[in-house]
């Protein structure tokens, strides 16, 4: 009998396929998938209503064109977007972008509420297992809660010589480039005292960086060198892979001057190992803290104690660096406001050998004003924070307009400090240098974003205040500006430094950075 020529015997079969057959299968249903998820972005999903430009609520690509093709641009973007399209604009296909100060208190809330991370900055700084990497709300609370104490305000004061012996060091170093009359980059300088205060206080061992010649310089631009790569890693796993492959001996011939990092690792190795054993400690480490708490034995592991602890290292000392001398900066460029600190500070602290304390500092009023208005002006973080309320919504209301937007359990929403701190209707003139705005409306402090707030607000608040009053007190406590004929009093002013070139941020990679010819903000003592 023979078959009919249509018979379901004859059609071809998977293995009868030619290779174009395959490849214009796949094709065609790889492209109807991605117009049917445009097309879901555009008019089916949640956030289809938010305003926004198109391709970015179709494609993460849109914002990655600008982070990672133009390198860091997406901040600038998204402040224009704001203007064309009001306080919220949807950034990426999941991405709301928020900015309106009032919203600050309802995103970033306290433990009642909860709130996951999204999955960027953990991607980025590549240490998801950190507190900080840490994306669910619940998980980041356990990891947080050993070391939260470690880094309180009395635990601070409790070891304030550690600031106190590093500024003196410093202010030694300061002393012998003014004899030799070399110039100073403050960037490095500063980010090698806050390395120095921030291992000291949380590893029990500094990284000496003050005192090296100069001041660890190549090892603090190659870290901020890998800051770039924080768009790019947040991106493409695969990159973040490919980079942490290597073994560290490779990685230092490639780049020596990451041999530090490495020296660390090595040091922090050994420290978890001690904390693991029960043996009397002289000094305790935030590993011991960890190791003390009631965590599991998976929290445990050594691999998430490292992650811990690079993380805690390299949030504390760019951040840190890049206030300190951008106020640094905006005190020489307004003589008259530092001659106004230095009258407080010679007035309250006339003896500028003694040791400087924070409880006499913090309570300077035009000192703290200054410190104040140099956070709010130049945060050291200039990332976009995303949150994500996991199991309620969350609603806002255009104060302009009154129109409700409700955002559904689980959208990312990010705000960021630049772009609060510098919102017009509470602080007029926002891009100036005023420290007396601080004195007459203190509880607008409840804007600021530079040290994020809520549950998850920066570990080292503490300690980045402490080191902030110390650093800048004990440089204008000691050096005035120039005088040209009174010599009664050793001075510093700028060497080659603009606010154009080497202040104002022209791209964000988690950290604000200067233009490219930028060789940082230099300073010469007399
Ligand atoms: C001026 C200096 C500093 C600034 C502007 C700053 C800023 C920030 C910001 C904005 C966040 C939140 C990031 C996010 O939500 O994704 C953060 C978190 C964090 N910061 Fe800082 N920081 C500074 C100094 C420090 C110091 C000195 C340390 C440690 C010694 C530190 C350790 C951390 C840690 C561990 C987190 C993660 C906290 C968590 O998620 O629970 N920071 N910081």
């Amino acid at each position: 009998m023979t078959v009919p020529s249509n018979s379901p015997d004859q059609l071809p079969g998977l293995g009868d396929l030619t290779l174009q057959m395959i490849v214009c299968i796949l094709t065609v249903g790889w492209g109807t998938y991605l117009i049917w998820l445009g097309v879901y972005r555009l008019y089916i999903h949640p956030l289809a209503k938010v305003p926004g430009p198109r391709m970015a609520a179709v494609t993460r690509w849109y914002g990655l064109y600008y982070d990672v093709w133009l390198g860091g641009q997406y901040f600038l973007k998204v402040e224009e977007l704001h203007k064309q399209y009001g306080p919220i604009v949807r950034i990426k296909p999941n991405e709301v972008h928020c900015n309106d100060p009032e919203f600050v208190e309802v995103l970033f809330t306290g433990p009642l509420w909860k709130r996951d991370k999204d999955p960027w900055l953990p991607r980025a700084m590549a240490v998801p297992l950190a507190a900080g990497g840490t994306i669910s709300h619940d998980l980041h609370r356990s990891r947080r809660a050993p070391l939260g104490p470690y880094f309180s305000k009395q635990s601070v004061r409790k070891q304030e010589v550690i600031l106190q012996d590093t500024l003196e060091k410093l202010l030694r170093r300061f002393e012998e480039h003014r004899n030799t009359g070399t110039v100073v980059t403050l960037s490095e300088a500063f980010a090698a005292a806050a390395a120095d205060i921030v291992t000291t206080f949380s590893f029990g061992k500094s990284t000496n960086s003050v005192e090296k010649k100069d001041f660890n310089g190549p090892f603090f631009q190659a870290i901020d060198a890998s800051f770039r790569l924080s768009h790019i890693t947040a991106n493409f796993g695969w990159v973040r892979a490919f980079l942490r492959s290597p073994p560290p001996q490779i990685v230092t011939w490639i780049t020596p001057a990451l041999a530090p990092l490495f020296e660390l690792h090595q040091q922090w190795k050994s420290q978890i190992r001690d904390a693991k054993a029960p043996t009397e400690k002289q000094v305790t480490t935030i590993f011991d803290q960890i190791m003390w708490a009631k965590l599991s034995p998976l929290e445990k592991r050594s691999k998430r104690l490292h992650q811990e602890a690079e993380l805690i290292f390299l949030a504390g000392f760019s951040t840190t660096a890049a206030t300190s001398s951008m106020l640094t900066f905006e005190l020489l460029a307004n003589p008259g406001k530092m001659n106004k600190l230095r009258a407080e500070l010679l007035q309250a602290l006339p003896h500028t050998d003694s040791p400087l304390s924070l409880s006499e500092l913090e309570k300077l009023p035009y000192l703290s004003a200054v410190i104040q208005e140099g956070i709010r002006l130049h945060p050291g973080g200039a990332l976009r924070m995303q949150r994500i309320s996991p199991d309620k919504p969350l609603i806002y209301t255009d104060p302009r307009t009154g129109t409700t937007t409700t955002f559904p359990a689980g959208t990312s929403i990010s705000m960021d400090a630049p772009s609060i701190n510098k919102n017009p209707e509470l602080f007029p003139n926002p891009s100036e240098f005023v420290p007396e705005r601080w004195l007459q409306s203190p509880h607008l402090s409840r804007y600021l974003l530079t040290f994020s707030k809520g549950t998850r607000i920066c570990l080292g608040i503490n300690l980045a205040w402490g080191m902030l009053y110390y650093f800048i007190a004990g440089v204008f406590r000691n050096y005035g500006p120039p005088t040209g004929t009174d010599t009664s009093f050793p001075t510093i002013e700028l060497y080659e430094t603009e606010r154009k070139k080497d202040v104002d941020t022209v791209a964000e990679f988690v950290i604000p950075v200067a233009e490219k010819e930028s060789k940082g903000i230099r300073v010469l003592f007399r």
